[in-house]
């Protein structure tokens, strides 16, 4: 399998996969082949396969193209023959043309076949002439659009190194020489009306030596010699099933074996769909990404050694199985991986799981590492559990700041310090970025990783696209707080002591964050009302990033009146959690609040709807005052996105 180089394939494999439903099309005798774009209307990736099919004039190559094509009806397949690249006679080449020899590689336009060839690889369509035996003519063409499959046959399509390097997959068809002279004379006196003296002439002046000249000696080329051509079913099943395998993998697959994508199905989609919806619920993102992690997991355990064992069954039967693995453990890169370990635990019971953090301090991007691994680990192997591979980038990079990817690496590092050999680690992600895979491929070619999808890429903030944010945000913290709600439940009620019981909660569980709980009260004053208000804070350790939990967000909002405007902004706060950016833009959007202060940059923000009771500021009855806190130990930063607001209904 080759493309036409490592870095055609590299960029390739940086572009949306999708295996699907295709069209089946006609593949001959159409003026016009294949639609150009796949069912879902994506831009046409580069075919997976192009299958060079070579061998001696009438050994069955057009015959064995047509079977794959038959057998690959649900695919879109196109077949391109050599012939249509004969070069036109001239008047003086006519004149002699029993003394043209049509088996030379020089009878062939191989720059126009290159190009047209490329043409089709690229995902663009093509021209292609058609040649004409009675007339030694190409003169009309017929366009054909690019395929998932291009077939390309010919007699001498192995010769051209350049052509030769352009296929994923050669298959020469080997035909006893009598058997190919027999087909010939009848196809030649029957289709082309020749005499039959004239062919054997033919055959012996040219045919003949250029297929020992020319032809034989390209069958070293060969990944597949077929014997007896399109009479031979099981090369041409066994062909077919290699092309469907190809296929349905991502490029990347291509270049690292060692990278495993776990097969998709629509379930699967389903699922990716559900956790990557910005929409999501809380509880859905939780359930679907853990679904999706156990795939992972059980795909991955299934890369692990394994001995033969026999067991007897309840009917005194012997079984003939295998024993798992039985050193192995989980380590987790914090936090995001350690959304991972209650899959693994689910599927290895008791295993041990140890923990990696990496620790970004100060702004020159300095790691600290911090570990917590079992102490015989190096005799382990090792399921290393990181949901999101993103850069993959080194230490030392020129993007020192990124810690997502880097952390993959620097993990991947420690644990070979600490005597795991490579190849006893498998590394477990829900979704890698191409850049992230090349990174951890090229540097540890041991290493297994095992996928559920490989995304597009990374975009400028090299945050990985489509995605599904920050999932650690996403999963451990919420799956902890929704936790905790459902232990709390009954003390709901009084939400002073819901938030102490959700606080003590979330810092007993050890999860690298810092809570508390944050009181805000404010007098009355310049046609604000006073109030009080109380959230629980919690903060990352090792970022510094805020979250706002209010076990009742929304019900800070509930009025007796609400308009169109008001019921807009609460809509938009229960639905999601929002970066406090958006949470300003919205409440920007209310005409009347955006006439208010804007927030400082290094503030807590917490926001009221209650009606002032002087108020005359009423936007079509809605009321409403904003109140800033300022936060002493926030100052000096100024991410607008420290603080995410979670708001839970
Ligand atoms: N296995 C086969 N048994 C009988 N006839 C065959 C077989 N394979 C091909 N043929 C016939 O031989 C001729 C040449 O076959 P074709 O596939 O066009 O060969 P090529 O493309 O190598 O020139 C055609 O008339 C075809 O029908
Ligand atoms: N005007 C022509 C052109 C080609 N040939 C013969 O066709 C053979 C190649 O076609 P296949 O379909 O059999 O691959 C080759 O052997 C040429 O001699 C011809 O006779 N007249």
């Amino acid at each position: 399998m080759s493309y036409n180089s490592m870095k055609d394939l590299t960029e390739a494999s940086s572009r949306v996969h999708f295996s699907g439903l295709h069209i089946n099309m006609e593949t001959q005798n159409t003026q016009i082949e294949q639609a150009s774009t796949s069912m879902t209307g994506k831009p046409h990736k580069q075919p997976f396969v192009i299958a060079g099919v070579a061998g001696g004039a009438s050994s069955g190559k057009k015959t064995v193209g047509d079977m794959i094509i038959d057998q690959l009806h649900d695919q879109r397949v196109v077949l391109v023959n050599q012939d249509s690249f004969y070069h036109s006679l001239t008047p003086e080449e006519l004149s002699k043309v029993h003394d043209y020899n049509f088996d030379h590689p020089d009878a062939f336009d191989t720059e126009k076949l290159l190009s047209s060839m490329e043409m089709l690889k690229h995902g663009k369509s093509v021209d292609i002439p058609k040649y004409d035996f009675k007339t030694y003519k190409n003169s009309i063409s017929r366009r054909v659009n690019p395929s998932d499959v291009i077939i390309l046959e010919g007699i001498l399509v192995f010769h051209d190194p350049r052509v030769r390097d352009m296929m994923n997959m050669k298959i020469f068809v080997d035909t006893d020489a009598d058997v190919r002279l027999a087909r010939r004379i009848r196809r030649d006196t029957g289709e082309k009306g020749r005499e039959i003296g004239m062919v054997l002439d033919q055959y012996s002046k040219f045919v003949k030596p250029s297929f020992d000249n020319f032809i034989l000696p390209t069958k070293k080329y060969a990944d597949i010699i077929i014997p007896r051509g399109g009479d031979n079913h099981v090369a041409i099943d066994l062909i077919v099933q290699h092309i469907r395998t190809k296929l349905g993998q991502h490029d990347l697959c291509k270049i690292y074996p060692n990278l495993y994508v776990i097969h998709s199905t629509f379930q699967i989609r389903g699922m990716h769909t559900l956790i990557r919806d910005a929409q999501t619920t809380k509880h859905d993102f939780v359930f679907y990404s853990d679904r999706l992690i156990r795939l992972v997991v059980e795909h991955g355990l299934g890369h692990l050694p394994f001995t033969e064992k026999q067991v007897t069954t309840p009917t005194g039967s012997v079984y003939t199985g295998v024993d798992f693995c039985k050193r192995l453990c989980g380590v987790s890169v914090i936090r995001s991986g350690e959304s991972m370990e209650n899959a693994l635990r689910a599927c290895c019971k008791g295993i041990k799981i140890g923990k990696i953090l990496i620790h970004r301090e100060g702004d020159n991007g300095q790691q600290l590492i911090y570990e917590k691994l079992p102490q015989d680990i190096s005799e382990r192997h090792v399921l290393l559990l990181d949901p999101i591979l993103g850069t993959g980038m080194p230490t030392h990079s020129t993007f020192p700041f990124l810690v997502h990817g880097n952390s993959a690496v620097q993990a991947i590092k420690l644990l070979l310090k600490k005597g795991v050999p490579e190849g006893n680690i498998i590394f477990l992600n829900l979704i890698s970025a191409p850049q992230g895979v090349h990174v951890v491929c090229k540097e540890f070619p041991k290493i297994k990783i095992v996928t559920s999808e490989i995304e597009t890429g990374l975009n400028q903030e090299f945050r990985v696209v489509p995605g599904m944010g920050e999932f650690g945000d996403r999963n451990v913290l919420q799956a902890n707080v929704l936790k905790a709600m459902e232990v709390f439940q009954s003390t709901r009620s009084n939400k002073q002591i819901f938030h102490r019981n959700v606080m003590l909660f979330l810092l007993l569980q050890n999860l690298g964050y810092n809570a508390a709980i944050c009181k805000t009260k404010w007098e009355s004053s310049g046609g604000l009302t006073s109030g009080n208000y109380e959230f629980i804070d919690v903060v990352r350790s090792d970022s510094g990033t805020r979250y706002f939990i209010d076990g009742n967000f929304s019900g800070e909002f509930d009025i007796a009146r609400e308009t169109k405007h008001f019921r807009r902004i609460r809509q938009h706060l229960s639905r999601h959690g929002g970066k406090t950016a958006s949470c300003r833009t919205s409440v920007r959007s209310v005409p009347s609040l955006s006439r208010r202060p804007r927030p400082p940059l290094n503030t807590t923000v917490a926001i009221s709807l209650r009606p002032p009771r002087d108020s005359t500021a009423a936007d079509g009855g809605c009321w409403w005052q904003m109140v800033v806190v300022e936060n002493p130990s926030e100052v000096g930063k100024e991410d607008d996105d420290e603080m995410t607001i979670l708001p839970l209904m």
